[in-house]
């Protein structure tokens, strides 16, 4: 009975996340071209500016699609990869993971790039990273590093101001944050802050619905400010 009721109530979350990211697609569709511009800009300069963003020295982020109307990312990934200069970068240096999808069965690795010229789109036409580096040899898989990541920025098509979040559907970055979650904890590791980026359209009054599997976000940036939410998130932003 009580089997029975869990699956039913997982059915009904399932067919409210679908009409949810109807909803949101539709209205991210929507969205005037040069007001997405300028929410992209305005978010960037938000984690940019950030001291967060600035003491960070190991970050998994995503590259940005166009097509799925994804906050843009460029200006982020362009300054992490660029190479710390004394006349003009002074920022500390970073070390980069982006995401590759391994298979079908929602498997992602966040592999570590230097360049964004490692990067090739996939058949869902997003940018990664090619499993070998220039030099042949394997990419570092952030599971494997030995030391831990301090930042997680993430995509998502909507979130609550309580931090829940709603996916592409794929479970994707929740088994992946759960796994790193895990790691951290056996080394005895600091977790990453997670951060979201969303438009504005994507930040929803109301409660996001989820299930135990699904993981929330420490805090949200959108173009009206950084929203945090968790005690990680008031401790370290
Ligand atoms: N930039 C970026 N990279 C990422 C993700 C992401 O969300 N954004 N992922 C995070 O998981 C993984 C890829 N997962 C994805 C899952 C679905 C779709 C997608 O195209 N979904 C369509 C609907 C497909 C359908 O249901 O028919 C869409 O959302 O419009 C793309 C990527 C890894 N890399
Ligand atoms: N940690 C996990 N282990 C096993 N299955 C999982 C895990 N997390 C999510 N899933 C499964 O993956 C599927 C998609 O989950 P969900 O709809 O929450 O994805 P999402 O949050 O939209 O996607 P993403 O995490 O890629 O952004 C569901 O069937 C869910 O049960």
């Amino acid at each position: 009975m009580a089997t029975r009721t869990t699956t039913a109530a997982s059915g009904a979350v399932l067919e409210q996340k679908q009409a949810l990211r109807s909803r949101v697609r539709r209205n991210l569709k929507a969205l005037d071209p040069i007001q997405r511009k300028q929410q992209d800009e305005a978010v960037q300069k938000l984690v940019l500016e950030a001291p967060w963003f600035k003491s960070s020295t190991s970050l998994c982020a995503y590259i940005s699609c166009e097509g799925l109307r994804e906050v843009d990312t460029s200006k982020i990934i362009s300054s992490i990869l660029h190479k710390p200069d004394s006349a003009c970068n002074m920022q500390i240096p970073k070390t980069l993971y982006v995401p590759r999808v391994e298979d079908k069965e929602s498997n992602m690795k966040l592999l570590h790039i230097t360049s964004v010229s490692e990067l090739i789109g996939n058949s869902m036409n997003i940018l990664e990273p090619t499993p070998l580096d220039n030099t042949g040899h394997q990419r570092e898989d952030v599971m494997q590093a030995d030391k831990p990541v301090d930042l997680l920025l993430l995509p998502g098509l909507a979130f609550d101001r309580s931090g829940r979040r709603l996916g592409r559907g794929g479970g994707y970055y929740d088994r992946f944050i759960k796994t790193y979650l895990e790691l951290a904890g056996k080394r005895g590791w600091q977790p990453p802050l997670s951060v979201a980026l969303a438009y504005s359209t994507q930040i929803l009054d109301e409660a996001i619905p989820v299930s135990a599997l699904d993981v929330p976000v420490d805090a949200i940036v959108s173009p009206s400010g950084v929203i945090s939410v968790s005690s990680i998130a008031l401790e370290r932003m």
